[in-house]
């Protein structure tokens, strides 16, 4: 007899956090007389990188945030970059401030990232807070793996001494998830491109985190029973018929048949995404106007 597993449903609790946020906002406004402001750089025009800035963007002013949209040619140079960087940086109104990635390939992510004030790093990937991560300090997190933290808290997901794994070791997710797990005492283990005996590993996995970038990577073969699979996977794909459609790095319908819970792609970790970098601009602003957030 097959089970089906339990929905992680982001995009209900996305919506429930942002409605807490745009009350928050209501009442900090009431004391510091500005709102909260989002600078989103984007380059170029990557189709799918267009559809989150605009939707950030569209996030931003439903919960009362003004959102500073910096949208650059493909031809875009560095030293233009890093100029309005640093005029973000000195803008009073301005609490957070994102690079969209991936960057078109003349330009260098990593110095760009490291001249954002970590202050205003709604991102969580400046070198100070990815080491506040490291220390287990306070700081800006980065907002999928942050993502992912919330959502298992919600559904009260036990992790420590739990066996984990993270398949993918980007800086955008799985190094600062395998952290966020540590953190929380689970016992890591981070898989990636090179690992032999895959499916050996994430069989004995309590939660696996997903983060391949390789769609239906991870089949019910690899998946021990009752585990909690996140897929953190946003993959294209078009079907025999000519189709497109939106998968996971995880095969849904045979994983569902095993796990207890596992995240839906659409509706699991991307609106969650979107959720943490408005938690994390909230969390700038009232941090740099001398108020406390949680
Ligand atoms: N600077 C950053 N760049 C990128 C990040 C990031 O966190 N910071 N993550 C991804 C893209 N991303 C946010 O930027 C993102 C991806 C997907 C979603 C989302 O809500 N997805 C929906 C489906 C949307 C669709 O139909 O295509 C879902 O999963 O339900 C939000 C944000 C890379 N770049």
């Amino acid at each position: 007899m097959s089970q089906t597993a339990q929905l992680l449903d982001g995009k209900t609790l996305a919506q429930k956090m942002q409605a807490e946020l745009r009350s928050r906002i209501q009442s900090l406004q009431a004391e510091i007389g500005r709102k909260p402001g989002l600078a989103v750089l984007m380059v170029g025009d990557n189709p799918a990188s267009a559809v989150y800035v605009r939707n950030k963007e569209k996030a931003c002013e439903q919960i009362g945030m003004a959102s500073f949209g910096q949208h650059f040619g493909a031809n875009t140079t560095q030293a233009e970059l890093e100029a309005a960087i640093d005029r973000l940086n000195e803008d009073p109104n301005v609490d957070g401030i994102l690079i969209q990635l991936p960057l078109p390939d003349h330009l260098d992510a990593v110095p760009l990232l490291h001249r954002i004030h970590p202050d205003k790093d709604a991102d969580g990937l400046h070198p100070l807070n990815l080491g506040k991560l490291v220390r287990g300090e306070p700081g800006l997190r980065s907002c999928t793996p942050a993502g992912v933290m919330r959502l298992l808290e919600e559904y009260q997901i036990g992790l420590s001494g739990k066996q984990a794994v993270v398949i993918g070791r980007s800086i955008l997710v799985g190094k600062p998830i395998a952290l966020m797990l540590l953190a929380e005492d689970a016992t890591v283990t981070m898989a990636h491109s090179r690992t032999q005996n895959l499916s050996g590993i994430t069989s004995e996995a309590d939660i696996l985190i997903v983060a391949a970038g390789r769609p239906e990577l991870v089949t019910a073969e690899m998946v021990k029973p009752g585990a909690v699979v996140v897929d953190v996977g946003i993959n294209r794909v078009t079907s025999a018929d000519g189709k497109s459609r939106l998968v996971g790095d995880v095969h849904f319908d045979s994983v569902q048949q095993v796990a207890q819970f596992i995240t839906p792609v659409p509706g699991g970790i991307g609106p969650m995404t979107v959720t943490m970098l408005l938690h994390n601009t909230v969390w700038s602003y009232a941090h740099r106007e001398g108020k406390t957030h949680t």
